[in-house]
């Protein structure tokens, strides 16, 4: 790993904490919890991480997740992720969760919300690590489901920034959540919606016109649609790309292909993150570094990533001007 990688200062923008769970860690809540798992043991688990689209992932995320049941789990899944992200120089997370994964199976979103953010509140005590919370509607299921789970969010809205939208993208496009997504703009909710990781372009657009979100997660099937890119470029509106993932799920054969740079050299606010790191492959420094040795990524084309990810953030300006201070200070030592 390049020290001008692992040593820049970092924002995540796009990443699910379920998506964390490690095989290790599998195995020790599945313990705890007196669960048996279908696998004998952690290689076995990891043997099954070859997935050939997003549907074939997502089985095995959902199933994954199960080990998480109580209050605790949630506490010490996110504390992991944390203590990963301060070893990589992250500054700062906006991070999702999937309450619908997890209420529909009996486990309290109390608990649920209760273990993240007593974890987010940790980093934030011991290191400085600031962090959003994200609540994502499974696409999959019905609006009136998103419904009832922005409901069960009252008690807890002051622990939450904003809404995205995430699960299995084909056939289920963001018109689907209109009304839910503009009750939710009603309560002050920030909007966000994965739109272009396998689904069309015209979902990309349809997130912004009709579910009027802010930032688009993923977003690289904009490179199919110059209209679209060129108003994205205009309006600065921000993709939180996730290089990894995009080849782990084969929306790229090879990262040769990754269209990052051709989106950045069009002025795009395009940005690095890591989606779900336990499945995938890597943290935020092996995203970036799958950039610079898979796609020749420059240490200024890297650069210009992080500072795209501050500005994309939903950080005070003065705390934006001091994260921008230190990546450019990181930027002068090379
Ligand atoms: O990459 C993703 N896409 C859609 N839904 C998801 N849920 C977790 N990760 C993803
Ligand atoms: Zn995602």
């Amino acid at each position: 790993m390049s020290p001008f990688i692992s040593e820049l200062p970092k924002v995540e923008l796009h990443l699910h904490i379920e998506g964390t769970l490690e095989p290790e860690m599998v195995f020790a809540l599945a313990k705890r919890n007196g669960i048996t798992l279908d696998y004998a043991d952690e290689s076995a688990l990891q043997a099954a991480y070859q997935f050939s689209d997003l549907q074939s992932f997502l089985n095995v995320y959902y199933q994954g997740m199960q080990v998480l049941q109580t209050e605790q789990d949630f506490f010490d899944l996110t504390w992991a992720y944390l203590m990963r992200s301060q070893a990589e120089n992250v500054r700062h997370v906006e991070i999702f969760f999937d309450p619908q994964a997890h209420t529909d199976r009996g486990v309290a979103f109390a608990d649920v919300i209760g273990g993240i953010g007593r974890a987010l509140a940790q980093a934030r005590q011991q290191w400085g690590l600031t962090s959003h919370l994200i609540m994502s509607f499974l696409r999959h299921l019905s609006q009136e489901s998103a419904f009832e789970t922005l409901r069960q969010a009252e008690p807890f809205r002051q622990q939450l920034a904003g809404i995205g939208l995430d699960s299995a993208e084909k056939d289920n496009p963001p018109t689907k959540f209109r009304e839910v997504y503009a009750a939710a703009a009603a309560q002050g909710y920030r909007l966000v919606a994965h739109a272009g990781e396998e689904g069309p372009a015209s979902y990309i657009r349809d997130a912004l016109d009709v579910l009027q979100v802010e930032r688009i997660d993923h977003g690289v099937a904009a490179i199919h649609d110059a209209p679209l890119m060129a108003r994205l470029a205009q309006e600065r509106i921000p993709l939180t790309v996730c290089p990894l993932s995009n080849l782990k799920l084969r929306v790229i054969n090879d990262m040769s292909e990754h269209p990052m740079l051709a989106l950045l050299h069009a002025g795009l606010c395009v940005t690095v993150n890591s989606d779900d790191p336990a499945y995938f492959g890597g943290y935020m420094n092996a995203n970036y570094a799958a950039l610079q040795q898979g796609l020749g990524a420059s240490n200024d084309e890297i650069l210009q990533l992080a500072l795209n990810s501050v500005e994309a953030c939903w950080l005070s300006a003065a705390e934006k001007a001091v994260l921008t201070h230190s990546i450019k200070a990181h930027g002068a030592k090379y």
